[in-house]
């Protein structure tokens, strides 16, 4: 669905992610995981087409996107939810959504209905300002932003990082909801080692912006986890 091949990607003159190879299938939640630093971000960020300069190939759905603007990969499908959420001050929880339907490949301005039955809360604080809601319901409203996109991958940066533990087992389960019921492939970096194994059906360890070893979840031993992420 999503092959990235002789991928390189730079802030300026650093080269961040190195002649990386991957390939994402069909209905599948892909892990990246890797210690602090080593460019997980900026691989979303490269799919995206997000502040950092390309080289190499990034095809989606048989389509080389590598050269599209940020706008024409979301309208082709693609939904960004990035570290650090992102809701746009100033705007209400609704407004915040609606700015994912404009990005919408169907052109329909209705926010679907799968963003209501996956966050039913967000429906109650609908006029609130999105930044005055809890980090929690700001992560679930970030995830129904790029929902609103109708997408068919979705890319999660971390999104239980900084949130309450009793919201984090309601967002997890949302995500893996997303997969197993609405069959949305999901790319999600996470430091939760348990949430990867449970949620994750292959992974990928970064280092150094290389790909050092990838497999299916249940490859993820502790040695693995040991020796790569130091943890
Ligand atoms: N906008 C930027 N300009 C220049 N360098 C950057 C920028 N963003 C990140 N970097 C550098 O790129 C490298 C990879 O960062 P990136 O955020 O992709 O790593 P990460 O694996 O996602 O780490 P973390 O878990 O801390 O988010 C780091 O050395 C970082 O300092």
């Amino acid at each position: 669905m999503l092959k990235l091949n002789h991928l390189n990607a730079y802030y300026g003159t650093s080269h961040i992610i190195h002649d990386l190879d991957l390939e994402i299938r069909e209905g599948e939640i892909f892990c990246l995981l890797g210690r602090n630093g080593v460019g997980k971000t900026t691989l979303l960020r490269s799919l995206i087409g997000i502040t950092v300069n390309t080289t190499g190939r990034i095809e989606f759905e048989g389509r080389d996107i590598s050269t599209l603007p940020t706008h024409a990969r979301a309208r082709l499908g693609l939904g960004y939810v990035p570290q650090g959420r992102e809701i746009v001050p100033g705007l209400t929880v609704l407004e915040n959504i609606l700015l994912g339907c404009n990005a919408r490949k169907d052109g329909r301005k209705s926010v679907p209905q799968l963003v209501w039955d996956t966050f039913p809360m967000l429906k109650d604080h609908l006029h609130r300002r999105g930044t005055n809601l809890s980090g929690g319901q700001q992560q679930q409203l970030a995830i129904a932003r790029a929902l609103a996109t109708d997408p068919s991958v979705l890319l999660l940066d971390e999104p239980t990082e900084g949130i309450q533990p009793n919201v984090v087992e309601d967002i997890e389960k949302s995500i893996t909801t997303l997969n197993r019921v609405h069959g949305l492939t999901i790319i999600l970096i996470e430091q939760k080692i348990r949430f990867a194994r449970s949620a994750a059906h292959r992974f990928a360890i970064l280092e150094k912006g290389r790909v050092r070893v990838s497999g299916a979840s249940n490859e993820l031993t502790n040695d693995l986890i040991h020796r790569h992420m130091g943890l």
